[in-house]
């Protein structure tokens, strides 16, 4: 099997843009060991403070984001980073090519339940010069230059794309080394399976209640078969679980907060998610666009999210578009 380092360096990928990678990989190998060691490490619970968006951090929230921030300052091809966590981006090396957003910490509510979690990234290109500035961000997800994640499960693995395919890596802890154990991941056009929290049902916008209870009525309604409903509160997992073996994952916009546009965040979930399941074969939308499309106005920027198998959510779509 290919390790992380030899598959980088074989590859057509950027030779600065795969030290940036390597750096990811390497930063998420502390962070494994701390989640790993949970209570132990002192780790878990509330930091006690908020983040910009109004929510509370966990520790690991915090631990996570300064060890990414201090690993991708310390690479000099990185010129800026913004993070879910950092109210304003943040400048790294003047020089460097690239921008890094990320979310240092997925799923964080399942922290305290010894459940999965992931770290999200994405890659930018800026040929600006001077202090980073937000506006070099804000560019729409397809051009990015590279988007994956790690997660943090009973094996911690990497996958990512460089916009040829996505690839999967796995983390051996005896040799200390990413394998690669998958080498192209292909997402099926069609599925059985959908993720959405059920629990928000009653504040959906109509078409997507009408599109989801038809899901439930499985055999006996429109769409002729039975789905399985899974829901792992990360999207990270709930994103493996779909480019490992098919499905639907959505999180629309709710009435819980309306003038919000939805809960994800598009640079550091919807982007680089939307990435990977394109290249999987699979799309990714909101209830009206593609995602990669999206011009983003301002870092924090909130969108619904509907991605997975391709005729899955052409169909969702369309629920929208009646
Ligand atoms: O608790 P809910 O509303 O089901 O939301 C779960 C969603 O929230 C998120 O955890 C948000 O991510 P953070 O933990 O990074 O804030 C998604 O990963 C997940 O899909
Ligand atoms: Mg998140
Ligand atoms: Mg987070």
């Amino acid at each position: 099997m290919k390790t992380l380092d030899a598959f980088l360096q074989d590859s057509a990928i950027d030779s600065d843009l795969a030290k940036v990678i390597s750096k990811l990989a390497h930063c998420c190998e502390t962070i494994n060991t701390q989640l790993q060691r949970g209570e132990l490490a002192g780790i878990l619970g509330s930091a006690g403070a908020a983040n910009v968006q109004g929510e509370t951090q966990k520790k690991l929230d915090v631990i996570a984001n300064d060890l990414l921030k201090e690993a991708l300052k310390a690479c000099p091809s990185v010129r800026g980073i913004a993070s879910e966590e950092e109210d304003e981006v943040v400048g790294a090396n003047a020089d460097g090519r690239f921008l890094v957003t990320y979310d240092p910490l997925d799923g964080s509510s399942n922290i305290d339940i010894n459940s999965m979690v992931g770290t999200i990234f994405s890659v930018l290109g800026s040929e600006a010069s001077g202090p980073v500035t937000e506006a070099e961000f804000l560019q729409p997800g397809r051009d990015q230059k590279a988007a994956g994640y790690v997660l943090y499960g009973p094996s911690m693995m990497l996958v990512f794309s460089t916009g040829d395919g996505v690839t999967m890596f796995t983390f051996d802890p005896e040799q200390n080394s990413w394998l690669q154990t998958v080498e192209r991941v292909e997402l099926a056009p069609d599925t059985k399976e959908f993720a959405i929290n059920m629990s928000n049902h009653r504040f959906w916008a109509e078409p997507m209640r009408a599109y989801i209870d038809d899901l439930l009525k499985g055999s006996d309604g429109p769409r002729g078969k039975n789905f399985n409903m899974r829901w792992v509160a990360a999207m990270v997992a709930d994103v493996h679980r779909i480019l490992c073996r098919g499905g639907l994952f959505t999180y629309p916009w709710d009435s819980r907060k309306p003038d919000q546009a939805g809960k994800l965040r598009l640079m550091y979930e919807a982007n680089p998610m939307g990435l990977l399941v394109e290249q999987a074969g699979g799309e990714a939308w909101t209830d009206s666009v593609r995602i990669l499309d999206i011009q983003p106005e301002q870092i924090h920027q909130r969108v619904p999210v509907i991605l997975g198998s391709a005729n899955e959510v052409k169909c969702c779509v369309e629920y929208h578009q009646r």
